[in-house]
């Protein structure tokens, strides 16, 4: 049976665009298929792949089961939904989107709690004062009782919170919560603060694979193809081309390699062509021109192809 490769993107909420977006750049066009309810789509010229449109957090679960071989989906999210990680997914690139904290916040009126080891302090006098113990809001269930467990606060109850959870403190169904925040406005608004080492994770959006879905011939070589345009973007979006008219000794050549990371690609008379890392091109390109060149150009790349495929070949050893 030829087994098609499956991708699960986000078809909601705050990573849908940017990963749209991210599948863009590497020129994979994503179709969906008639009506804009149905869920499923495949890629512009690739065969043996077929597109999942589904919530951040169902993309989780079914990279998990193995029920898509590729997926985009948040850190905060393997890390709760998903037990030992390692053993069921590898992250295979953090996009550089969907950057959240997973934090503990509590009450900015609570003066004496400002550490996780204030937490544990006042834990047991809570239950003197109060007849109950402290009771934590969140949806990251598995996450808090590792953290909480890991800085020795034992004596809480959970109150499950699928939406609103910043609100609960204030409604007097929770004590704190467990959340995750970007600017914190949300915190700020609803009196939060977050306890100076209570970050428990900085999340972002990552590319996953699954290694327990069935790698069948057919959704390797599409996997393969997939991953080396997404390299090849990646490659090319972190490279610049600059090119300058200058003599060059062997010792100027050593000297942009060491400061700028700029590779030699190619020379023809005095005119030189460097391979050089994008946030070091305008550097390279004063230092060039104070080197005697008249004028330096740098120019943008579609995309980069290189024989060996890192992203490709670090899946292929672990899918066997
Ligand atoms: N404020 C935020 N800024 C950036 N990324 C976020 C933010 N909130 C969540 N995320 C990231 O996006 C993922 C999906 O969250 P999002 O709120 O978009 O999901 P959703 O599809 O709306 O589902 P839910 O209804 O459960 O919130 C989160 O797990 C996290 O990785
Ligand atoms: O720190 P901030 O920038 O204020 O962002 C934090 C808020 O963003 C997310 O909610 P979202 O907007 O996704 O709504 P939801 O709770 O309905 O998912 C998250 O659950 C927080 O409530
Ligand atoms: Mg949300």
């Amino acid at each position: 049976m030829t087994q098609k490769l499956i991708v699960a993107t986000p078809s909601k909420g705050r990573l849908q665009e940017n990963a749209n977006a991210f599948f863009a750049r590497a020129g994979l066009e994503l179709t969906q298929g008639r009506g804009a309810r149905d869920y499923r789509g495949a890629i512009a010229g690739l065969d043996g792949v077929e597109v999942a449109f589904l919530s951040a957090s169902e993309i989780t679960s079914r990279l998990a089961r193995g029920e898509a071989h590729f997926g985009i989906t948040g850190e905060d999210l393997v890390r709760e939904e998903i037990a030992d990680p390692d053993s069921k997914i590898e992250l295979l690139a953090p996009l550089g989107f969907g950057h959240a904290n997973v934090v503990v916040a509590a009450p900015q009126a609570w003066i004496d709690v400002r550490a996780m080891a204030d937490l544990a302090d006042i834990a047991d006098g809570f239950r003197a004062r109060h007849g109950r113990g402290l009771r934590v809001a969140t949806k990251y269930v598995n996450t808090t009782r590792r953290f909480f467990a890991q800085h020795g606060v034992g004596d809480y109850r959970i109150v499950e919170s699928s939406g609103a959870t910043e609100g609960a403190p204030a409604a007097g169904s929770a004590d704190l919560i467990v959340d995750i925040t970007t600017t914190g406005a949300t915190l700020a608004a609803n009196a939060l603060k977050v306890l100076e080492d209570g970050v428990i994770l900085r999340s972002q959006a990552n590319l996953v694979a699954s290694l327990a879905a069935p790698w069948s011939e057919t959704a390797r070589e599409a996997a393969r193809v997939i991953l080396s345009r997404i390299a090849a973007e990646e490659a090319a979006r972190t490279t610049r081309e600059v090119r300058a008219a200058l003599p060059l000794s062997d010792e100027t050549l050593r000297a942009a390699e060491a400061t700028f990371g700029a590779r030699l690609r190619e020379r023809q008379g005095e005119t030189a062509t460097f391979a050089c890392p994008t946030k070091h091109a305008p550097a390279l390109a004063d230092w060039l021109i104070g080197k005697g060149a008249q004028s330096v150009t740098s120019a943008r790349l579609d995309y980069v192809f290189n024989a060996g495929n890192a992203l490709w070949g670090r899946l292929a050893g672990r899918i066997g």
